[in-house]
């Protein structure tokens, strides 16, 4: 059994339905230690055999064996891993990779053994050393001459010591001194104990080898043995593994690098989409914040006030009376009855309480019909008990009233002591009086001096007085005193809806609503919803840029596809795998994905600092608020768009015949 046999190989290609029989049944044998010159004229199938020898071209007749084991019986996996570990390729127009430097070049057949860095570099180091390349190891392809591209071709096939070098016309585009040389090295790697099979149609170069088969037309014309065949030489066993991820990445960022300008250009052009993401939520969560702190800077939007729902009280007894007694009697009457009509109970409270998502609610008391002395003037105005829609932030002079105190609007104090020094309003002691009935049914003014505590920016005739103190206030005149609102807290803007709802659901005995609420956390909680909206339409709106910018990503991989085929080719003569060519192409994908995804963040810092600063002196507010998560939000978009982009040209790429990637121009 010889170390390689070719049995009865048959090849055709079907060229526009017409077979074209390129190799008609050839039967050779080789041994470790020969140098056999393939000899034939140009479109002999020289090449053809070689593809077939070389685990490429699978599509054949007959059978190649590898010591005894059937080529044809391998699959996928075996045929790439014979091709990394038993052949190396030399070819007649280097097939170089041009964006790796000499050493690099090298260097990408030993990553695919199991040596350490260290070890693969010093091996490739004397290998270059050995073709006469050492000061060239930092130089890249396009900065030799043919001749030495060719001896770095050499010491890439090398690299991963295998047993059988194929050398498809390797001097086919030399000069004569650079052929001497190269058949040099090739004689010597023969007497190694590796099996050298040569390809050429010149006399001269297959002169140099142990034996000379004349292939010519599909078939073997002759055999000529020139030499003895060179003794094995035992060799320590080489471990091999597959271009992991890692090494694909970091080919591509040497790919990326050489192409620059083209792979800035996609990352600037993608990080547009990226930055518009981020600015559009920033502006949305912005200009919802801003209206948020606006709103809530004037009222409470957790806190609804809650009263009864009445009916104007029928005044049948002041019809009836016939006396002025009796008239001012039923009149008293009816404004208990009302009052009555819309007295808030302590046991409606609790329920109001107990409602869910409602942390407390506490009873107050309303008027529309009080009134203001201060010195000879006197005011009609509002008057509330102290509860928590009066925020502390609309108190612009003084503090909150307690005991003896009031708090009273801007616009009542104006009217009190005057537009221009309203301000000294503060500490004033004003009267409060309100009209009521007491429980003898006769009407009766509450009256008290109050110490004003404090002035709001409200714009209304309003005051605010401590509960207790209007308690007081009544029970010193013998009236009930009766609230008449309540004020329910709720624990989130998000849950005013639903607490409003279950509000309405509470029923007089004939079955008619029973209170009334006003709020606007209602109104609040729907504007947020819709700036939500908004964002989310002009989020859409700059997803269409992320669109175009995947578009340009599987143009730019497809162009790079397009431009690496031969890469592609050599790679997987080199023994890669379909999923290392892949990696390829994703580690281009992922990187401009991330790259274009820092790049866009930046523009949108830049672009909420600008935006902010432009705004600031109008409404003092940061209406751009770019969060974490819409920066998190924008990487992994930017990412996930940049691979799902690379999968088409990725997959092409994997599936390249090498053969045909081979021959690619
Ligand atoms: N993919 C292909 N499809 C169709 N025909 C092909 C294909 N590849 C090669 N051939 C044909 O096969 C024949 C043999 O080609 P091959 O490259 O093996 O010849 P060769 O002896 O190596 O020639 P040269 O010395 O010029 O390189 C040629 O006639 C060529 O046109």
């Amino acid at each position: 059994m010889s170390f390689l046999e070719l049995h009865n190989i048959h090849k055709a290609y079907t060229l526009n339905h017409h077979e074209n029989v390129i190799l008609k049944g050839i039967n050779l044998n080789f041994d470790r230690g020969e140098f056999i010159s393939i000899l034939g004229e140009s479109g002999g199938g020289k090449s053809t055999l070689m593809n077939i020898i070389g685990g490429l071209d699978h599509q054949y007749e007959g059978d190649v064996l590898i010591e005894g084991e059937s080529l044809r019986s391998m699959n996928e996996r075996r045929l790439t891993e014979y091709r990394r570990e038993t052949i190396g390729f030399i070819f007649q127009n280097f097939n170089l990779v041009s964006y790796l430097s000499v050493l690099d070049n090298v260097l990408l057949s030993l990553k695919m053994t199991k040596q350490s860095h260290a070890e693969q570099v010093k091996k490739a180091a004397s290998l270059l050393k050995r073709v006469g390349l050492e000061p060239q190891a930092h130089q890249y392809p396009n900065e030799l001459s043919g001749g030495q591209k060719q001896r770095v071709a050499i010491a890439r096939a090398l690299a991963s010591d295998p047993d059988i070098i194929i050398a498809d016309e390797p001097t086919g585009a030399l000069d004569s001194q650079n052929t001497l040389e190269v058949m040099d090295i090739l004689y010597s790697i023969a007497a190694e104990g590796k099996l050298v099979i040569t390809v050429t149609h010149s006399q001269e170069v297959a002169d140099y080898g142990t034996r000379i088969v004349h292939l010519d037309d599909g078939q073997i014309h002759d055999e000529l043995v020139i030499g003895a065949p060179f003794d094995e030489v035992a060799k320590k066993p080489t471990k091999y593994r597959t271009l992991g991820f890692r090494q694909m990445f970091k080919m591509s960022m040497q790919h990326m690098r050489r192409m620059w300008l083209r792979y800035l250009l996609i990352i600037f052009g993608s990080s547009i989409g990226i930055s518009s993401i981020v600015v559009m939520l920033g502006l949305g969560s912005g200009i919802q914040n801003y209206m948020n702190h606006q709103i809530t800077s004037q009222v409470n939007p957790t806190a609804v006030q809650v009263s009864k729902k009445t009916k104007a009280v029928d005044p049948a007894d002041q019809k009836d009376a016939k006396t002025a007694a009796e008239y001012k009697a039923a009149v008293n009457k009816t404004q208990t009855t009302a009052e009555k009509n819309a007295q808030v109970t302590a046991s409606e409270a609790k329920q109001l309480a107990k409602l869910n998502y409602v942390d407390s609610a506490k009873l107050g008391y309303y008027s529309a019909a009080a009134t203001t002395g201060y010195q000879k003037k006197t005011v009609t105005s509002s008057l509330q008990t102290d509860n928590t829609t009066v925020l502390d932030k609309t108190i612009k002079q003084g503090k909150r009233p307690k005991g003896n105190e009031v708090l009273i609007g801007r616009k009542l104090a104006k009217k009190l002591v005057g537009t221009k020094h309203y301000k000294q309003a503060l500490n004033k002691s004003i009267t409060v009086k309100l009209s009521a009935v007491d429980n003898k049914n006769t009407a009766v003014t509450i009256n008290r001096n109050l110490k004003v505590s404090g002035i709001t920016g409200s714009n209304d005739l309003s005051m605010v007085v401590p509960a207790k103190t209007l308690k007081a206030m009544y029970q010193k005149q013998n009236v009930t005193y009766r609230p008449n609102f309540t004020i329910v807290q709720i624990s989130k803007l998000s849950h005013v809806k639903a607490v409003e709802h279950q509000i309405k659901q509470f029923k007089t005995s004939d079955k008619k609503q029973k209170f009334n609420y006003t709020g606007i956390g209602d109104l609040v909680d729907s504007l947020n919803t819709y700036i939500r909206l908004a964002t989310n339409v002009l989020t859409g709106v700059a997803g269409i840029a992320l669109l175009v910018s995947a578009i340009m990503i599987i143009v730019v991989l497809y162009v790079s596809v397009s431009e690496r085929t031969r890469e592609i080719g050599v790679l997987r003569a080199l023994g890669a795998r379909k999923r290392d060519i892949s990696h390829l192409f994703f580690a281009e994908a992922l990187t401009i994905g991330v790259l274009a995804a820092i790049v866009g963040l930046i523009f949108g810092q830049l672009w909420q600092a600008l935006g902010n600063a432009a705004v600031y002196s109008l409404i003092k507010y940061p209406i751009v608020r770019i969060s974490g998560a819409a920066m998190l939000g924008g990487v992994t978009v930017s990412v996930v768009i940049s691979l799902l982009a690379a999968l088409a040209p990725a997959h092409m790429a994997a599936r390249l015949d090498p053969v045909e990637s081979l021959s690619h121009e």
